[in-house]
């Protein structure tokens, strides 16, 4: 039986401050709400550690620390994702395929933050749209994998939370001390952006210093500073009237987000509120399309903690499916609880996704629909590297735009991998990278990611589609 919003033990954004909400570490609790039965279930992508007490040790450790976001900061989220769901904002999520510690530096943060602020300026300026703004940062450091071992025949590398890049045998040992780290990176990184955010990285006022460098002479870096002072002008017109600055046009609030893969990880930051367990080591987590079995380990943790959670659905996924994912992650029908993310590749997105949009639509379950147009259309470029075409995924995203446009459901969002850096991993756009540029400064650990004038371009077309 599904309840109304108002009815649930969620709690609605200002009932819960950071006041009220202190976490407390009560087993018992912990049990009612049984977030280890995940440990008795089939679980797809094992880090395959070698010492499971050491694991439990450094758990342990994590149990104990401060968490990485608030839980009132989760609730914010939820209700502003509430707004996507029913059509009335836009989702934009973004950020590296996979974060490294060696990049967890002040420079790379800010370049990240700056391209995801500046396609939230074009889509909210190019759309009339407010956007909540999800970073892949601050615990984006685990990686499902094909295979597992690689090309080398090491064992696969599976983001640095577990096993390091470097291709020596020694170096791909999943390591749980690893977990330390990234807790310790994921911390230092919302503490700076958030730092940052107050500080002005955010003012309106500023949005030109956003276009740096090597994107302000590019096409898309001109068309974003034509943008930019149009909203100068607009601000000085609202001066000119009178009008006192609005806090809204000095900060904004950017939320972190990962998948949750490492289930030791995310259970050992997961601490309980007011009887509601939240999954404190980022604001929003996600569920993998390697990792979604309905019955599986992945599945039964993300149900058990209240924070907006997403679901990748690839083009093997059922409307029966996606159903069942409804019911069992969201079963109060709480809007902006649940995301379900179409990854489902440029050729399939128009035959695959209508009738899963249609069936949970029938349904009656409350879902923001975001379009993820990496995963679904990797390819190896001729000369070996793993890339994607820029045009494939511009195409992937029109036909989502186009079957929610044909079922008048919202296309609520979009969830890419994107870099602040000048890299050449992602093949086309206006830069027209070919395969024999992608060696000069392709960087990713893992899946190639758009760069910032990629990315902005993205968003020129994102905005032009929601304006349609
Ligand atoms: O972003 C993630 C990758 O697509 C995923 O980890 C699989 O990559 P692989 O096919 O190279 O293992
Ligand atoms: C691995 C990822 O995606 P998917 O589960 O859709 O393949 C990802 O987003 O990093």
């Amino acid at each position: 039986m599904r309840h109304e919003w108002h009815q649930l033990s969620y709690p609605t954004v200002g009932t819960l401050g950071p006041q009220t909400s202190r976490p407390t570490d009560d087993s018992v609790e912990d049990e009612a709400l049984g977030l280890d039965r995940w440990r008795e279930l089939p679980r797809a992508q094992t880090p395959p550690w070698p010492d499971q007490k050491a694991v439990d040790e450094v758990c342990q450790v994590l149990s104990t620390v401060p968490s990485v976001v608030a839980p009132y900061e989760v609730d914010h989220l939820r209700s502003q994702l509430a707004q996507v769901a029913e059509g009335k904002a836009f989702l934009l999520q973004g950020g590296d395929c996979a974060e490294t510690f060696t990049d967890n530096t002040e420079s790379h943060l800010l370049a990240n933050a700056r391209t995801l602020l500046q396609m939230a300026v074009v889509l909210t300026y190019g759309a009339s749209l407010p956007v909540v703004k999800v970073a892949r940062v601050a615990g984006q450091y685990t990686k499902p994998r094909s295979l597992p071992t690689d090309a080398r025949g090491l064992p696969a590398y599976r983001g640095d939370m577990i096993n390091s890049l470097e291709p020596v045998p020694e170096a791909r040992i999943a390591d749980p001390q690893r977990m330390i780290r990234a807790y310790a990176n994921s911390s230092s990184a919302m503490n700076m952006l958030r730092a940052y955010l107050a500080g002005g990285l955010a003012d309106l006022h500023a949005v030109h210093d956003w276009n740096k460098g090597f994107v302000r002479n590019s096409p898309a870096g001109e068309r974003y500073d034509a943008i930019a002072r149009e909203i100068d002008r607009a601000l000085a017109f609202m001066r000119a009237c009178g009008m006192t600055d609005d806090e809204a046009l000095r900060t904004v609030t950017l939320y972190c987000s990962h998948e949750a893969l490492a289930l030791e990880y995310d259970r050992a930051l997961t601490r309980v509120s007011d009887g509601r367990a939240y999954g404190l080591s980022g604001h929003f987590l996600w569920i993998g399309e390697r990792t979604r079995q309905i019955d599986g380990a992945h599945i039964d943790y993300i149900s058990r903690i209240a924070n907006p959670i997403g679901v990748k659905i690839g083009p093997g996924t059922t409307p029966d499916q996606a159903i069942e994912l409804c019911e069992k992650l969201n079963p109060e029908n709480v809007p902006g609880r649940l995301t379900l993310v179409s990854r489902m590749g440029n050729h399939k997105v128009r035959d695959t996704l209508p009738p899963i949009v249609a069936k949970v639509t029938a349904s009656g379950a409350k879902v923001v629909w975001q379009c993820d147009p990496m995963h679904g259309n990797t390819h190896e470029s001729s000369n070996g590297y793993k890339t994607r075409h820029f045009d494939r995924i511009v195409d992937e995203v029109l036909g989502y735009f186009e079957v929610h446009r044909g079922l008048e459901t919202h296309p609520g969002g979009i969830h890419v991998e994107l870099t602040g850096e000048d890299v050449t991993e992602c093949l086309g756009g206006a830069q027209a990278i070919e395969d024999v540029h992608l060696p000069d400064r392709y960087e990713t650990a893992c899946d190639p990611r758009l760069n910032t004038q990629q990315s902005l371009e993205l968003a020129f077309l994102v905005a032009e589609m929601l304006r349609g």
